[in-house]
């Protein structure tokens, strides 16, 4: 053989062999890999929970892969029933995720005062909420809590309901140009949230501020979107990557319109604050208050008394109907000025505003979303709407068209079983996850849950367990009859999630949900374009139908 076809031989047998070795080198990474995994101390605690076999490195990440808001909610949906467990497990790369179903399991996270922080997915919500209530954690979270439960006191929501009465005519108003045909009811809905969420949360009208209001409440809109895109398309969630899309782009304009009305609201109302001090008024937030300052012992109780037990039933109940007069007709963000300015409080301006947007995200869809599966629910069930307008009829009587008043909403008992069962069904929020510091043993199971685990509870799972809901994919409002309720375990329902770190906003939802869908069907008769097992349901940061929530609204006459 001559020397340059030897230099040939050995050229192209260097090839394989680089193939080889290449090989070689990442089978060898995935089995130290995996010998590492599997000797973490998470990932051996947790051997005997069943879940999809992870794969090297990336875990269960790729049964995501390429899925919508739809799919995701699906693939979600088969490996829950394929498992026929109340316990799952899945990781995304070494990262363990448990998702718990069982409201005896669930109790022991919700119920704790231990087990508050959130997971660190809340991140994606940070440059528009800052560190306000929904993530803030530790003593901030506490502090802040304590100083803002007290502005959703039944006697400030009380004087909202002039707000809530305005808005539902002026949707009446824009569904009267609609009805007799097919309408999308979450547009109408949406903005009718935001609407009253400006004037109740910052004192701002649409027709204010040379129409920032509007841009505001479009900018609002705008945002959720955003998070909603970032939550599902999973790898625009870390900065590092979104901060080159397009989409940051917007982010950081919709950001500054929203942060500099806040900002201006706030001045403006602090200015207020100080002439109605000056004038000597009296103040609603230290009516809500009571003259004591709350300490931490009736704190806890008060959870207990109205988080845990008391919003099954009627949570308005103690409320008296007494008017609260014009002058005192002020916002959540006056409110929150004045504990800032209550004695043993600190709330700068910063974390005010914080608190404001947090109010203002928290607020919107999820009440957009719950009214909209109400009216499509009804849309479905028309012997369930007959029963709501029967109700109705003894309440209003004669007088169809006056504005709701409070007492009103409190003798809306069927209506109120209507709106629970609704949320049963379609928890808008369909999931929430925390993330525990210390293990957590299982009643259920003889698993425990590792430190530093994730750990989902599903309100869409846990509302449908067959164990805790006799007939559980049926539409029944009965389920709420106050007997039901009493023998069922608390935590096999938590729309509003539970225990110290529930809905602060609860109790001002539903006092809307009831105005405006007591308005809608006051005036027209909702027919729904399909049936309830055509829903298309996508799992997004909120629940929502991805086939629209279409309907038809005739005149009732
Ligand atoms: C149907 C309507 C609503 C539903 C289903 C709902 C549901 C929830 C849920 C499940 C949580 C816990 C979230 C988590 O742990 O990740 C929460 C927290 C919160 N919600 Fe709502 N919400 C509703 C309406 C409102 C409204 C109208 C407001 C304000 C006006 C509000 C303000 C808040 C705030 C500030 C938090 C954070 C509380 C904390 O962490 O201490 N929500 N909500």
């Amino acid at each position: 053989m001559t020397e340059t076809a030897t230099e040939l031989v050995d050229s192209t047998s260097l090839i394989p062999n680089l193939y080889l070795i290449l090989l070689l080198g990442i089978a060898t990474i995935l089995v130290i890999y995996q010998f590492w995994f599997y000797s973490l101390r998470q990932v051996r605690l947790v051997t005997k929970i069943p879940g999809p076999t992870p794969i090297p490195i990336l875990g269960n990440a790729l049964e995501a892969l390429g899925k919508n808001p739809v799919g995701m909610m699906q693939k979600a949906l088969h490996i829950y029933k394929d498992f026929k467990s109340d316990t799952l497990k899945f990781y995304l790369g070494p990262k363990l995720y448990i998702g718990i179903t069982n409201p005896n399991d669930i109790e022991l996270i919700l119920g704790s005062h231990v087990h508050l922080e959130k997971s660190w997915e809340y991140a994606l919500f940070e440059p528009w909420l800052g560190e306000g209530l929904l993530i803030s954690k530790g003593e901030k979270w506490r502090t802040h809590r304590k100083m803002i439960a007290p502005t959703f006191h039944s006697a400030i929501l009380k004087s909202f309901m002039p707000i809530f009465n305005k808005n539902a005519e002026n949707l009446i108003q824009q569904l009267e140009l609609v009805k007799g045909n097919i309408l999308d009811v979450h547009d109408y809905m949406s903005g009718t949230t935001v609407d009253i969420l400006l004037e109740t949360a910052m004192g701002v009208t649409k027709s204010h501020e040379d129409n920032t209001g509007f841009e505001y409440a479009k900018a609002v809109m705008d945002m959720c979107h955003i998070l909603h895109q970032r939550h599902y398309k999973f790898w625009l969630r870390p900065f590092f990557i979104f901060k080159w899309t397009k989409m940051a782009l917007e982010q950081v304009k919709l950001l500054e319109l929203i942060h500099s009305l806040t900002r201006k609201v706030i001045k403006r109302k602090k200015q207020d604050y100080f002439a109605r001090v000056a004038k000597g008024e009296s103040s609603l937030y230290k009516e809500a208050i009571g003259d004591k300052s709350l300490n931490d012992e009736k704190l806890n109780l008060e959870n207990e008394k109205t988080e845990n037990y008391k919003y099954i039933r009627d949570d308005l109940e103690d409320i008296e109907e007494n008017d609260v007069g014009e002058k005192k007709r002020l916002a959540f963000l006056d409110f929150m000025i004045e504990a800032s300015h209550t004695a043993g409080n600190k709330l700068s301006d910063e974390e005010i505003k914080e608190e404001v947007d947090t109010i203002m995200f928290e607020g919107h869809d999820t009440t957009a979303a719950g009214s909209s599966f109400v009216l499509s629910l009804l849309g479905v069930h028309q012997d369930i709407q007959n029963n709501c307008v029967a109700e109705l009829k003894t309440i209003f009587q004669n007088d169809w068209t006056r504005p709701i008043t409070f007492v009103d909403t409190l003798q809306m008992k069927y209506l109120e079983r209507v709106i629970m069962e609704s949320l049963r069904l379609f928890p808008p929020v369909p999931l929430i996850t925390r993330k525990v510091n210390e293990d957590v043993k299982l009643v259920t199971t003889d698993a425990v849950i590792p430190a530093g685990t994730t750990v989902i509870m599903s309100q869409y799972a846990t509302h449908r367990h067959p164990e805790f809901w006799p007939n559980p994919e049926v539409f029944d409002p009965d389920n709420f009859l106050p007997e039901r309720c009493q023998e069922r375990h608390y935590y096999a329902y938590f729309p509003f999630s539970a225990g110290p770190r529930s809905c602060v906003g609860r109790k001002y939802a539903m006092l809307k949900l009831k105005v405006i869908i007591a308005s809608v069907l006051r005036k027209y008769v909702i027919f729904s374009t399909k049936d309830e097992s055509e829903f298309r349901l996508q799992g997004d940061i909120i629940l929502k139908r991805a086939d629209g929530f279409c309907m038809r609204l005739e005149d009732r006459c």
